[in-house]
């Protein structure tokens, strides 16, 4: 097996000086999949992904995008290396309009964005009609897709969404997931961390549960999906 395109190898570490929360924990992804992160409530998930966008220190393992060890590089200089990131909770500015939004999105570029813009809009379209209007007016299943908007600016070339469909109604859940196979299709590989965790497992190419911070199940969606222990103990049977 060749080595993948973004991987979190081996994770160990935690919060500052508090305990470790992962445990030996490994997360990748490969052009044109989807990996999804699944688990128990406290799993690690979202630390999982932090620790892969560099916003905790691992004390041990690496990080590594396109072979390039970047373990020790800031989230900053990993937003420059490619790395697109939704965070989970203020993944917007509410008072700026969308279009504002997108635009910040694009602050590392230099060059002509309004290719991207189009494509973001092609995209989600309610995005479009909204343009002039505050972010923070918008239903949560448009403010997410200002979020994914933001974090495609950059044109990045690997994607990170912590609980993209969080809030959101199942109709608007299924819209999101719709967008993100479609974003995927273009290549660009997907990490995501989701609670919902049976409709993210169908849609993804990669799965990873999580307990306690270290690996339990590691499948395709559809083995784990098919998994007897993984159906009882994290699917609701
Ligand atoms: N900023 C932080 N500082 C210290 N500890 C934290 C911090 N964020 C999370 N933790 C701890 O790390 C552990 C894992 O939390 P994390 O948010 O990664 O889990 P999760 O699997 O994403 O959970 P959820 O599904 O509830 O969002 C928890 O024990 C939590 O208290």
């Amino acid at each position: 097996m060749s080595e993948p395109f973004l991987i979190g190898d081996s994770m160990t570490g935690g919060y500052g000086k508090g305990p470790d929360i992962l445990h030996d924990c490994t997360i990748a992804v490969n052009p044109g999949e989807i990996a999804v992160i699944v688990g128990p409530n406290g799993a690690g998930k979202s630390t999982a992904m932090k620790a892969v966008f560099g916003m905790l220190n691992v004390r041990s393992g690496a990080v590594r995008l396109g072979g390039e060890d970047i373990t020790t590089l800031s989230p900053q200089e990993r937003v420059i290396k490619g790395m697109g990131f939704v965070p989970q909770t203020s993944n917007i500015f509410t008072s700026m309009t969308v279009e504002e939004n997108l635009e910040m999105g694009a602050f590392i570029r230099t060059d002509d964005f309004s290719d991207t813009m189009d494509q973001v809009y092609h995209l989600f379209p309610i995005l479009k009609d909204k343009r002039h209007q505050a972010a923070g007016e918008l239903s949560g299943g448009q403010r997410q897709q200002v979020a994914v908007g933001r974090a495609l600016m950059t044109k990045p070339k690997v994607l990170m969404l912590d609980e993209p469909t969080a809030g959101v109604s199942p109709i608007v859940m299924d819209e999101l997931f719709d967008r993100i196979i479609e974003v995927s299709r273009t290549g660009l590989p997907i990490l995501m961390v989701e609670q919902n965790a049976k409709q993210a497992l169908e849609i993804a190419d990669k799965g990873y549960v999580l307990v306690q911070g270290a690996n339990a199940y590691t499948g395709t969606g559809q083995e784990l999906l098919a998994d007897p222990e993984v159906r009882k103990s994290f699917l609701g049977g």
